[in-house]
């Protein structure tokens, strides 16, 4: 069977949000939790939605929450949780601060990905996106491995692996939010 049929999808939403002072999924955008327009591209492609995060406020989305297999280790323990979770050979991974992500990027994803390529990403000109992607579980031993030894740079651990970097271009649907200022700037936009 096509290792992209029935893929469900993990949005990582653990993490500091230093730069945004206050839970980023959760700000809103035009009165909605930014999380929620990324949920309602997700759902024109899949009934299988996680969030993976310890922040049980999250809860009132109305999806199930995953706790980091591993504490504090950044964007790779929330991979590793949701590669350890799933029973296919390919999930979406994507970070909740994408608000614009819209469902064409989705799919312009599922339909590029190479299936023996193990990281596929998006990317906008020489911007790298690799929490807008598709990974295969065949990756959970490395991650393990890389979170053992304290290598937690996501960037470094794909560059070791085969991956694809897929252009997007509508590079407005990557744009992604981390402190008030962006989110500012972005409700002037929209
Ligand atoms: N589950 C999980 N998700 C994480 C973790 N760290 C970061 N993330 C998510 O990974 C994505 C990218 O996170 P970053 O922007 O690099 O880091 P951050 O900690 O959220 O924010 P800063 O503190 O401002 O750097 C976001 O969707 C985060 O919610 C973690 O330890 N566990």
């Amino acid at each position: 069977m096509n290792a992209l049929a029935n893929i469900p999808a993990y949005i990582l939403c653990g993490g500091k949000s230093s730069r945004m002072g206050r839970d980023k999924g959760l700000v809103t955008l035009q009165d909605k939790p930014i999380i929620t327009n990324i949920i309602s591209s997700l759902e024109k492609i899949t009934i299988n939605i996680f969030l993976v995060t310890d922040n049980q406020d999250y809860l009132s989305l109305g999806f199930p929450l995953l706790s980091d297999n591993y504490k504090g280790r950044g964007p790779l323990g929330g991979i590793q949780t949701a590669l350890n979770h799933t029973q296919t050979e390919k999930v979406f991974m994507l970070s909740c601060d994408i608000p614009l992500l819209t469902v064409d990027t989705l799919y312009t994803l599922l339909k590029k990905a190479e299936n023996d390529t193990k990281i596929s990403f998006a990317t906008s000109g020489k911007n790298w996106h690799p929490l807008v992607g598709i990974y295969s579980k065949s990756l959970l031993s490395a991650i393990e491995n890389a979170i053992e030894n304290d290598r937690l740079k996501l960037i470094d651990f794909i560059k070791e692996h085969p991956y694809q970097e897929i252009e997007i271009e509508d590079s407005k649907s990557l744009t992604n939010i981390n402190s008030p200022e962006e989110l500012k700037q972005l409700e002037q936009i929209e």
